[in-house]
């Protein structure tokens, strides 16, 4: 099922942006995230695609916080790219995802997780506005603070199992492969999308 769109809206702190080439000269290049097919387990999607799987194994699996494993995996610093935060309208299939209704707007936060100046992952990250409420309200304050620092940070989120997703990529820059989960919290739930991208296996070589 497709995915939402989403644009560069700020200049990128990583030194080579993904994707399509710039709209305008000067602007970071704008980019989307590529249609993506959702699968209930890893071994479901390895049964219709081997190849990138192996290479990404260890990141489809990985059960800790993601950007805590990416930062060990720098040599020199890692960031939290935000691209987008806003108040705006999931995709019919997130929706579902969430069990919210259908035309219900969502705090959507988009963001790029660079390794050494390098765009290592896309993230995507829906929290429903009841989510938002309490102490779910830091969520919408993060920054360039990752996710998980908040989300690892206590007991309170319950990580549901991962769907791994296959990516119709048009370009060599784009993800490929990605993971999804939802984090249970004490307000409700958010979902969690996290696209690879070919620059994290480059990193390992
Ligand atoms: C969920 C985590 O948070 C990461 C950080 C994100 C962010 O800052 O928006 C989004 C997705 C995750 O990859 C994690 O570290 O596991």
């Amino acid at each position: 099922m497709p995915l939402r769109d989403f644009e560069v809206a700020s200049p990128s702190r990583c030194d080579h942006p993904v994707g399509l080439s710039p709209a305008t000269p000067g602007q970071p290049p704008a980019f989307a995230l590529p249609r993506t097919h959702w699968h209930p387990s890893w071994q479901a999607a390895a049964l219709h695609q081997r190849q990138p799987l192996q290479a990404l194994a260890f990141w489809l699996q990985l059960e800790g916080s993601l950007t805590r494993a990416l930062t060990l995996r720098c040599r020199q610093r890692f960031d939290v790219d935000v691209v987008r935060e806003a108040f705006t309208r999931p995709s019919l299939e997130e929706s579902r995802r969430l069990g919210l209704p259908e035309r219900q707007l969502a705090w959507i936060r988009e963001v790029r997780l660079c390794g050494d100046g390098q765009p290592w992952v896309l993230a995507r990250t829906v929290m429903p506005a009841a989510t938002l409420r309490g102490s779910g309200r830091r969520l919408r304050h993060l920054g360039r603070r990752p996710l998980g620092s908040y989300l690892f940070a206590t007991r309170q989120w319950q990580r549901s199992g991962f769907e791994t997703g296959l990516c119709h990529a048009s370009g060599q820059h784009q993800p490929r492969v990605a993971r999804r989960s939802c984090f249970h919290g004490p307000q409700g739930a958010i979902l969690v999308s996290e696209y690879f991208l070919p620059g994290l296996t480059r990193s390992a070589e």
